[in-house]
């Protein structure tokens, strides 16, 4: 288990430049699958849950060859699909989330994808049911080993395209479903289809390879099947959970910080989340300037009044995965907050370290927690802590760099699962941060 230990209590300043996005090089990643010929990406993020994926590409027979920092090439010509089903893949396959994407491509371009049931964050029951749904309804068959906990899906005779309405704007789910539907004969059509900018790259990368989609961006999606694709190359966005987890930084340690090239277009309702908390972002070009917050920042009310409230909802709506930074934040604002977290029940938990640190939270039931502010007349108080997941990991350490003495946060696997060499960037814009184990 890593380890950092973290001297808090200073102010930080200089630029960070986003690494690539984690999502959306997961999902990217699965479509190299889709064709013999060379992909070529970049801008790939060098992150725990990144490399075990491109080590799973490896295992199952993909050409890979680094051509620069985070730029490689993929070719998928000459695949071993026994790996698929062999003991080692049951074991590998389960240590990530982004691997379930892994079973859409190759049920379209091979007639079958099997998968271990895959890891990721312990954040609340993670279903599987639209992505298996989806492909049934292309006409796959479907397996479930219980006792193995392994997934299979397979069409001897190719899959149809048809008209979906999916349960849940599921973000894996759809990018998997797409990936088989675009080999699937005539026309699928995916409603209530999510449609984050992962999505919306992962789209026109396949059509840059000969795919037809129409509908990108949207929740409704429509795909004419083809015969076979060809390579491309294809350039990750810069994380925009990264660049949420910097702005909350900046924001709680009081530093002057520039994020830059964010693709402001690709932030959705990210900046205007972290203003209800009265966070100065100012957009100059395409990157973003924080200013110290000197004075502190203040909670904004509603129009008529009542509570401030920031919660979770599909894309466009505002990420989940950013509700744990914003909640840390909060905890030294002027003024209260409710912060509820819809979609994931367990994620919330870790707000137990943040009291224990003097911080004043109401967990009001798994989803709802209200947050009532410091305003800085009260710093919080170093501890140890365990990361429990990725985004409370990070959370934790935006917490220990604002408080008052030397934390320690241990199994910081979580947090290098999505965030690249995070001590040595934070060191570089002046952090006290060791990696100790
Ligand atoms: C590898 C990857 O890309 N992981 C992301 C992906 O996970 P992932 O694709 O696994 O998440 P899903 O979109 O399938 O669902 C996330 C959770 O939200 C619930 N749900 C989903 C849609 C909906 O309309 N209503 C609803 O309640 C689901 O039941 C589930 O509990 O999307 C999540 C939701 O943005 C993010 O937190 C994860 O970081
Ligand atoms: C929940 C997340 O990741 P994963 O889906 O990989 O567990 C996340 O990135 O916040």
């Amino acid at each position: 288990m890593g380890t950092f230990r973290i001297e808090g209590g200073h102010s930080l300043k200089g630029e960070i430049n986003p690494q690539g996005a984690k999502n959306e090089a997961l999902q990217i990643l699965c479509a190299v699958l889709l064709t013999p010929e060379k992909v070529t990406i970049h801008n790939i993020p060098d992150i725990l849950d990144v490399n075990k994926l491109i080590h799973l590409l490896k295992q199952l027979g993909v050409k890979i060859e680094k051509t620069g920092k985070g730029s490689y090439t993929f070719q998928s010509d000459e695949l071993d699909l026994d790996y698929l089903t062999s003991e080692k893949f049951k074991q590998e396959g389960s240590g990530l989330r982004g691997s379930i994407m892994l079973v859409g491509p190759l049920l379209g371009r091979f007639g079958k994808g099997y998968i271990p049931r895959p890891g990721g964050d312990k954040i609340g029951r993670r279903r599987l049911d639209t992505h298996f749904e989806g492909f049934i309804k292309l006409g796959a068959d479907f397996r479930y080993n219980k006792e193995e906990r392994f997934y299979g899906v397979e069409a001897k005779n190719g899959l149809t395209g048809t008209y979906m309405l999916l349960e849940e704007a599921s973000v894996t789910g759809t990018a998997n479903i797409i990936m088989a539907a675009v080999f699937a004969r005539g026309k699928t059509t995916i409603y209530n289809a999510a449609c984050e900018p992962y999505l919306q790259q992962l789209c026109n990368m396949l059509i840059r390879m000969g795919a037809s989609i129409k509908g990108v961006g949207s929740n409704l999606l429509e795909i004419e099947g083809v015969e076979e694709l060809s390579g491309c190359t294809h350039t990750i966005l810069p994380d925009m959970i990264e660049i949420g987890s910097w702005i909350g930084l900046a924001a709680m340690t009081k530093s002057e910080i520039t994020i830059k090239n964010v693709s402001w277009d690709h932030l959705g309702l990210i900046p205007t989340n972290f203003r209800k908390l009265g966070i100065n972002i100012e957009k100059r070009g395409d990157d973003i300037f924080i200013p110290a917050h000197k004075d502190g920042y203040e909670v904004q009310s509603f129009i008529d009044g009542s509570i401030m409230n920031i919660s979770d909802a599909p894309w466009p709506g505002f990420t989940p995965d950013l509700l744990s930074i914003i909640l840390v934040v909060a905890t030294q604002a002027r003024g209260s907050v409710l912060i509820h977290q819809k979609m994931f029940e367990s994620r919330l938990f870790f707000v137990d370290k943040l009291i224990d640190m003097g911080a004043k939270i109401i967990l009001c039931d798994p989803h709802r927690a209200t947050v009532i502010g410091h305003d800085f007349q009260s710093q919080l108080k170093a501890t140890t802590m365990v990361s429990p997941d990725i985004r409370a990991g990070i959370s934790l350490l935006i917490a220990a760099l604002s408080a008052k003495g030397t934390s320690i946060i241990h199994n910081i696997e979580q947090i290098d699962r999505g965030y690249e060499n995070i001590d040595e960037r934070l060191k570089a814009i002046g952090a006290r941060i060791e990696r100790i184990a």
